[in-house]
C-alpha cells in the first residue's frame, strides 16, 4: 500500500506535552465512532485526566453538535489555534471553523494539511490523552495521522452485525498495515433492553465483536447498549458520560474508558522501552 501522498513519507514527530494519542475508527460509517469518542473523552476527563479530542471527520464533522459547542476557536500568538473547551475536554473540529450545512469540498493534500494543523498548530498544552475521531473508511486521514505523529494505538468500533464486522476487519487490517497497535474492539449497539418488558432484544446479534476480538487476539473493551438516551445525549450536545460513572448509561463508557487508558499507557511504556534499548 502507498504510505505517502507525496513520494517520501515524513518522519512522525511526537507532540510535546501529549502523552498518548489514540485513534477511534471503524471501517463502516454510522456505527457510533463519534458517540464513543465524545463519551470516552468526557469519561476520561471526569476520571481526572487531561483530554483533547480531534474531529478528523473533515467531510462530516459531528463532534461540535455532540459536544454541544459551536464556538469559533481563537487564533493565538504564533498563529496557534486555541482549542474549544467543552465538558472539560479540549476540542478541535473543522465544524468550528466552517460551520453550517455547506459540504467541505477538498482534495487529498488539503485534507492532509488540515490533519497536520489539528495536530501541530493547536495549542494542546499538557494532555494525558488526545483522542482522534476518524472518518468512516480506511483511507487518507489515517495515513496523514501516522505520517505526522506516532499514534499510541487505535480503538475499533463495530456493531455486532456481520456487515459492520466485515468492515471492522478491514479497519484492523489497515491499522496493521500502517503499524498502529489496535488496543481493542468495542461493540456498540450491542443489544436493546425493552423499556416495557425489560427483556434484552438482540437486534444486531450480540457478541460478534467479542468473537472477532478473540479471533484476532485483541482485547475486547466492552459493549454499549443501543439506547435512545445515548442518541439523545449526542443530539443535544450532552454526552451520557456526563451523568458520571454511577449512571446507567455512563457506566458502560467509563468501563471502556478505564481499559483504553490502561492499555494506552502500557503501550506507550512499551514503545518507550523499545526506543531506549535500540
Ligand atoms: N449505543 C447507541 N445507542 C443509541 N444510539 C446510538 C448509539 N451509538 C450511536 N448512536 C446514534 O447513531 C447515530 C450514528 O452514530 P455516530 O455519529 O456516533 O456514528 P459514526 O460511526 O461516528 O458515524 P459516521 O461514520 O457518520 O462518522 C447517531 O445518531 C448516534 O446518536
Amino acid at each position: 500500500m502507498a504510505a505517502s501522498t507525496h513520494g517520501v513519507a515524513p518522519t512522525p514527530q511526537s507532540l510535546p506535552g501529549v502523552a498518548n494519542i489514540v485513534a477511534i475508527g471503524s471501517g463502516k460509517g454510522g456505527v457510533g465512532k463519534t458517540t464513543l469518542a465524545v463519551n470516552l473523552a468526557v469519561a476520561l476527563a471526569k476520571l481526572g485526566h487531561k483530554v483533547g479530542l480531534i474531529d478528523a471527520d473533515i467531510y462530516g464533522p459531528n463532534v461540535p453538535l455532540m459536544m454541544g459547542s459551536g464556538k469559533q476557536p481563537r487564533i493565538l500568538e504564533g498563529n496557534m489555534i486555541e482549542p474549544i473547551l467543552a465538558h472539560g475536554v479540549k476540542v478541535i473540529s473543522i465544524g468550528f471553523i466552517s460551520p453550517g450545512d455547506k459540504p467541505m469540498v477538498m482534495r487529498g493534500p488539503m485534507l492532509h494539511q488540515i490533519i497536520r494543523q489539528f495536530l501541530q498548530q493547536v495549542e494542546w498544552g499538557e494532555l494525558d490523552f488526545l483522542l482522534v475521531d476518524l472518518p468512516p473508511g480506511t483511507g487518507d486521514v489515517v495515513i496523514s495521522l501516522v505520517q505526522t505523529v506516532p499514534l499510541t494505538g487505535a480503538v475499533v468500533v463495530s456493531t455486532p452485525s456481520d456487515v459492520s464486522l466485515q468492515d471492522a476487519r478491514k479497519a484492523l487490517e489497515m491499522f496493521h498495515q500502517v503499524n498502529v497497535e489496535v488496543l481493542g474492539i468495542v461493540e456498540n449497539m450491542s443489544h436493546f433492553t425493552c423499556p416495557h418488558c425489560h427483556q434484552e432484544i438482540d437486534i444486531f446479534s450480540k457478541g460478534g465483536a467479542d468473537r472477532m476480538a478473540r479471533q484476532f487476539s485483541i482485547a475486547f473493551l466492552g459493549s454499549i447498549e443501543l439506547d435512545p438516551e445515548i442518541r439523545h445525549g449526542g443530539d443535544t450536545g450532552l454526552p451520557v458520560a456526563l451523568a458520571g460513572e454511577g449512571s446507567p448509561q455512563g457506566d458502560q463508557f467509563f468501563k471502556v474508558a478505564k481499559q483504553v487508558a490502561a492499555l494506552a499507557v502500557a503501550q506507550s511504556a512499551k514503545t518507550r522501552d523499545v526506543l531506549e534499548i535500540s
